[in-house]
């Protein structure tokens, strides 16, 4: 049993903290993705996990073991950790069996068939086995960097932006096949990425570090969907910003008059209405504003239908791509799904 559990640290490279009091918890046999822009401490936390980087202050619990913090400092190589870099880390001179059995003790590795069982687990041909790294596809060398992080059977894996160099179709069957390679081994695995989409489809819980510390941690669902603030929710996905106004009925918006859910805090004054453009429709509905389409970006499967409302109000409603109007047609814009309202003014 290896939950990981991060309490209260603060970690930096010189004067300045670079994790500010941090705490995460990874239960044991899940994934958690670590989202966050560049340069926000990401890869500083898996540094601290594993043991490279020791913090200045809290702990970190793996399993029912302090490995660092409360005068206690477990070496690396003690900790039971795989990790996964972001280039593969292979040994450019050794073939792909040599890559995976490097760290292994002796006795395993004369097992010949654990080459075979690993590079099953990540979606190989056992024939790669006798390869050299340049003789593979930048997918196929991610995966047997994860064979060889799985090679020692760790309680847990940490994946530095594994995917980050592959291309959209190589990416989306790497991904694929490092995930169920994970559930299989049952091993706590934390990722790190800068990829939104990567990090929803990715993990069973997302934690969003912004500027050194967790600004929410939840499902995929519960941190797209109700995102903390209206920053948070334009970094996970394309959103509408609108000013609103609150009225006895709800909050007045160019929309219309639409009851928000999640509004923090509830109550008066001036709110910025953040709509997700899969959630505004080209329909009729009772009061719903018209206006002008000025733009559309056609995406195949969908398009970005951009209307200019009335009252000069620019909304981007995503519709399938078949459905996509001309420019200049006159479409009305319903709102069908979710409206989030926070407090303050809309950003531009
Ligand atoms: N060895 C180091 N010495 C000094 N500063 C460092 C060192 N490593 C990282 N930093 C600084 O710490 C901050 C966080 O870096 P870190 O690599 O953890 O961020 P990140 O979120 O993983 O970024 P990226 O997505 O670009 O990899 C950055 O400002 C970086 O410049």
């Amino acid at each position: 049993m290896s939950t990981v559990d991060i309490r209260g640290v603060t970690v930096g490279y010189g004067t300045e903290p670079v994790l500010r009091d941090v705490d995460l918890t990874v239960p044991t046999g899940t994934t958690t993705a670590v989202l966050g822009a560049s340069g926000g401490g990401k890869t500083t936390l898996l540094r601290v996990i594993a043991g490279f980087l020791t913090p200045d202050t809290g702990t970190v619990t793996i399993g029912d073991r302090v490995v660092c913090g409360a005068g206690r400092a477990v070496p690396p190589e003690r900790r039971g950790i795989g990790y996964v870099r972001q280039d593969g880390g292979l040994f450019p001179h050794l073939d792909v069996a040599h890559n995976i059995t490097f760290g292994m003790p002796r006795a395993a590795r004369r097992r010949g068939d654990r080459v075979e069982e690993l590079l099953e687990l990540v979606g190989l041909p056992a024939v790669t086995a006798t390869r050299r790294p340049d003789q593979l596809s930048g997918g196929q060398q991610q995966r047997v960097a994860l064979a060889r992080a799985l090679a020692l059977s760790p309680a847990v894996v940490l994946l530095d932006e594994p995917f980050s160099s592959l291309d959209t179709a190589l990416r989306a069957s790497t991904r694929q096949a490092v995930a169920t390679a994970l559930a299989e081994t049952s091993a706590t695995a934390i990722l790190v990425t800068h990829d939104q989409q990567e990090a929803l489809s990715f993990a069973g819980q997302v934690a969003i570090m912004r500027a050194g510390r967790f600004s929410q941690v939840g499902s995929p669902r519960e941190i797209y969907e109700d995102p903390v603030d209206a920053r948070e929710a334009a970094f996970l996905g394309d959103v509408v910003h609108l000013t609103g106004h609150h009225t006895a009925d709800g909050i007045s918006c160019p929309l219309g008059t639409v009851t928000a859910r999640g509004e923090r805090p509830p109550g008066a004054g001036e709110v910025v209405v953040v709509v997700r453009p899969e959630d505004l429709s080209l329909t009729d509905s009772p009061g719903c504003p018209h206006g002008t389409v000025r733009d559309v970006d056609y995406h195949g499967a969908h398009a970005m239908v951009h209307v200019a409302l009335a009252d000069g109000t620019v909304v981007t409603v995503r519709v399938p791509g078949r459905h996509s109007p001309e420019v200049g047609e006159q479409v009305p814009v319903s709102v069908d799904g979710p409206v989030l309202a926070y407090p303050g003014s809309a950003l531009v």
